[in-house]
Parts: C-alpha cells; structure tokens; sequence
C-alpha cells in the first residue's frame, strides 16, 4: 500500500484530501456503529495514520460527540498531511501516556498503520495494552496498531485487539491472514477516491479468495458434452480399512461435475467402498494403473489420501505424473517427500499436466521446512516456485500460490470445517475442477472456496462425510455471486 500511497499524487489525488476521507470514512463507521458513544478518545500516532485520526476526531467533535485526542510525541514533530490534519483540530489534545480510557466510550486507534516499521515499545505499548484492557470497542484505522498489514502478524508484543478495523483503497493480506484477521474485528473497506491507476500500477498479485476472480475459468458443462468430456478423474485408494479418505475425494470429484470418477485399488479395498458408493466406479490395480490411466484418457488423479507412505503410493504418483495427468498430492505423499522438495520438484517437472499440492501446515513443514520468519503467504509462494506447483497452504485463511507469484487468500471458511477427513473433500474438489479443464490457480482457489461455502451451508455439527452432498449448494451460491 505504501506504493499505493506514492503513486497517487501523481495519478491525480492530493494526500490530504485522501487522508480527508480516510478520516471521514472512520468518523462515518463510528458514528453510525456506536451511535451513543459519547466521548470518544482518539489515539494518534507520529505518521500519517494519526493524521486520519485527527481528520476523524473533527468529524465526529463537528457531529457533536465529546473527542479528546491523546498524541503521541509532540504536535511540532507533525509533518505534512498529518500536520495539516492536527493543524485543523481544534479540540482538546493532551499526551498519549495516561491517556483517560476510564472516562471514554470508544476508542480510535490512529498509531501505526502501514508505516509501522518496528516493534511498538514505550509509551506507545503502554496505550496499547491500556485500550485492550479497557474493554472498549476500539475502531483502528486501516490496521490495528502494532499488526503488520503484509503478513498478518504483530511485529512485536504489543498489538491493538480492534472491535472494527477500517481500512482504505484494499484489503491488506494482514486483513485476511491469522492471526491478523481476528485482530481486526470486522473489517470495513472504504472508498476514498484512490485513482485506479494508482492501485492498478503496482500490478497486484494476491487477492481475496472470490468467484469473480476465477468464476470465468471453470468449463460450464454444455449440453453437446458426454461423461468423459467433463473430465475422468481417478483416485488412488488407500488399503483395506482405510478407504473412507479416497472415497471422500472421489465422491468430491464427482460432485465438482467431472464427468467420471474412478476408485482404483485393491481388491480388499474396493469391497469396502462397494458397500458405500454407486455412482463412482471401482477398479481393481496393482500392476495396470499407469495403463489405466492412458487408456481410459483420465485427465485428473489424486494421490496421497490415506494412501500410506509407502513404495506402492511412490509408484502410483510417478506414473500418474508420467501419464501425463493433472495431479492432485496430499496427505501421504508429504511424508514421501519429507525433507526432500527438490525431488519433488524434479518428478513435478517429469509430467506434462498441471499439479496442485494441498499440504495443512504440518505437511508443509515436513517437505518445505520450518520458516517463522515469513508469512504464509510468502511460505506458499516460496514453496510453489521451488516445486513448480500450485500449493494450496490449508487453514483458516488458505493460502493458494502459483509459481508464478499469483495468490488467493480464502476468508470463508467456518471453524468447524477444521474436521477429519475435510482436506480429502478438499482433494477431490480440486482433482474435479482441473479434470474439467480449468487451470490450477483457478482451479485450487474454486475448491478452496466451494469447500468453504459447503461447510457453511451444512453448519455446526459437520462432519466431512456432509461436504460432498453439500457441493450442489455452494455451486449455486457461486452462480448467485457471479451473477452479483
Ligand atoms: N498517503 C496516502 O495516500 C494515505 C495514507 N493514509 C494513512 O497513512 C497511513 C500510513 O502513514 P505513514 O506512512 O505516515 O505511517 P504511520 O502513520 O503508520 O507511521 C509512520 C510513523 O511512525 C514511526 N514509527 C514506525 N514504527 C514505529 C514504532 N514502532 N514506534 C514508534 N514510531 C514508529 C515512523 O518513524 C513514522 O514517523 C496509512 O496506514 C493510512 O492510515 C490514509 O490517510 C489514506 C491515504
Ligand atoms: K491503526
């Protein structure tokens, strides 16, 4: 955003009169959400960020509510828009420590913003863990102070905990990515008139997980389609009691609207899914998957659910990558590859499809490593240029990267989508959608959303074996988006 903020003058828009309208924008949110919030204490910061809290302060004392702003530093140190800003107020303004919380019904939290540059120490920590004891709502403007808007993770020790964030032009990936996200509170983005040339200019690489975004590039099924033109997926299973995994992802597949979906495993293994499934087939394969998959032009695989870590799962992977198929790697094929990413990314560039890999945070760290230094976001685009996949970094805020830089952040997931047997849903959606021909951004970040609205719909009390039945219906919210 800082670029953002350099690129406007130029695209025609004067700091101050944006600044004008961040201010007014956080004034408008307060006096419409609290509107019996009498005294209201503004905190303000040295940069810019307390510049829009001065701007919001005149706003709000102009509508009549009680406003005392508590500065850190001296007014005199104030440059630019902000003193500007600080020049116009003219209400009470006294220091930031001791600040009067216990005389206060909301507080607005105008430290840091996008300038934070270290952690917040010293009278600036003090008032911060003052207004998070206070058990005030606090509304921060654009991020909570002390939250580094690029990774969603405080710098330091002190943070501010907001009840509403309001934040300017675009999401921040700390908007979305934990913990940031729940340190935000809800999160209002407000218009101030940034010219799109300014926005548009520094070429943005990852957004918030959205239909709009990749809606276009999933294959809507055509009436002069047949079974196999939608896609033939298949799906590797595990053995003999531990099949549920495989059938989760196959049953996925299917719904997702591949035209075909086949089990293929051993014949002790396949009784067991008989017992449950009628729509997706069943094949026996022990010496015959490679020519499977060749003759029966299956176009997406999954491997790796409850598949076991094992010579035969090592053998099914490689000849589903030298089929040429598109790849779905999960679960078991993480531990396959634990501490070793450049094989992996050597038998990724033995195949001519697409590969998606859907590691939760443990599975990425046995291949990938530990790495506490970068966000998630930067860990997944890391991990997808090294291995030259598209890596979908499962969670609360799902991280999907290409190696190419391009990511989705998903921040609709429900907490109770955290629940065995969900990530093989997830699979299987994901082995659905690039059977049909959508690329594997596209596709990864339709199934990460699909997977999030299914469980949405389902509600508390999911269980991973409601998801697949639950698809139809985050299908139909998907159209319901794109066509709003
Ligand atoms: N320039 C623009 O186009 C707009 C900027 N806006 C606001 O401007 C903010 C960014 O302003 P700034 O770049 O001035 O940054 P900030 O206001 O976030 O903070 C920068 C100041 O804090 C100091 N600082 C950084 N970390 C510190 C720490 N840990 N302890 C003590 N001091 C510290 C810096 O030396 C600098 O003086 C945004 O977050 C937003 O609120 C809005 O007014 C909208 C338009
Ligand atoms: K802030």
């Amino acid at each position: 955003m800082t670029r953002v903020d350099a690129a406007a003058p130029a695209a025609g828009a004067s700091g101050s009169a944006l600044m004008e309208r961040a201010g007014g924008a956080v004034a408008a949110e307060v006096a419409n959400g609290w509107p019996d919030a009498r005294r209201i204490l503004v905190l303000a910061g040295p940069g810019n960020n307390g510049g829009d809290g001065f701007v919001a302060a005149r706003k709000l004392a102009e509508a009549g509510r009680e406003v005392l702003v508590a500065l850190l530093g001296d007014r005199e140190s104030l440059k630019g828009d902000a003193a500007v800003a600080a020049a116009r107020w003219t209400g009470e303004t006294g220091p930031l420590p001791n600040a009067p919380f216990e005389a206060c019904d909301l507080v607005i939290d105008a430290l840091f913003g996008a300038g934070l540059g270290r952690p917040i120490e010293g009278a600036a920590a003090d008032a911060v863990s003052a207004a998070n004891a206070s058990g005030l709502p606090i509304v921060s403007v654009d991020v909570p102070s002390g939250l580094d808007g690029a990774t969603g993770r405080p710098l330091g020790d002190a943070c501010v905990r907001a009840s509403l964030t309001v934040t300017f032009v675009r999401l921040k990936p700390g908007h979305v990515l934990t913990p940031g996200r729940s340190l935000c509170g809800r999160v209002v983005l407000a218009d101030i008139g940034m010219p799109e040339d300014a926005v548009a200019g520094i070429g943005a690489r990852a957004f918030l997980n959205r239909p709009a975004l990749w809606r276009d590039q999933l294959p809507a099924p055509s009436i002069e389609g047949h079974k196999y033109s939608r896609g033939h997926v298949a799906v590797w299973s595990g053995p003999e009691l531990s099949t549920g995994a495989a059938r989760l992802s196959a049953l996925a597949a299917l719904r997702s609207g591949a035209g075909a979906v086949t089990l293929l495993g051993q014949r002790a293994a396949l009784k067991e899914h008989a017992a449950h499934l009628t729509a997706v087939m069943l094949r026996e394969a022990e010496n015959d998957w490679a020519e499977f998959l060749t003759q029966r032009r299956v176009s997406a695989v999954v491997v790796g659910p409850a598949a076991g870590p094992t010579e035969r799962t090592a053998k099914a992977l490689t000849e589903a990558i030298e089929a040429g198929c598109h790849v779905v790697m999960d679960a078991d094929v993480f531990s396959l590859f634990a501490g070793r990413p450049d094989d992996l990314a050597a038998l990724i560039a033995r195949g001519s499809g697409q590969v998606a890999l859907t590691p939760h945070e443990g599975e990425f760290a046995r291949v990938f490593g530990v790495d506490k230094t970068a966000s998630k976001l930067e860990r997944a685009r890391a991990a997808a240029a090294r291995s030259g996949a598209t890596v979908l970094l499962k969670g609360a805020d799902t991280v999907v990267a290409t190696p190419d830089g391009r990511a989705t952040v998903a921040d609709n997931a429900p907490p109770y989508l955290a629940t065995a047997g969900a990530g093989d849903v997830l699979a299987g959606l994901c082995a659905g959608l690039l059977a049909q021909g959508a690329p594997a951004f596209e596709a990864a970040s339709a199934a990460v959303w699909l997977h999030g609205e299914a469980a949405t719909a389902v509600g508390r009390g999911l269980i991973a074996d409601d998801l697949p039945g639950a698809i139809p219906e985050a299908l139909r919210r998907m159209e319901e988006r794109a066509a709003g």
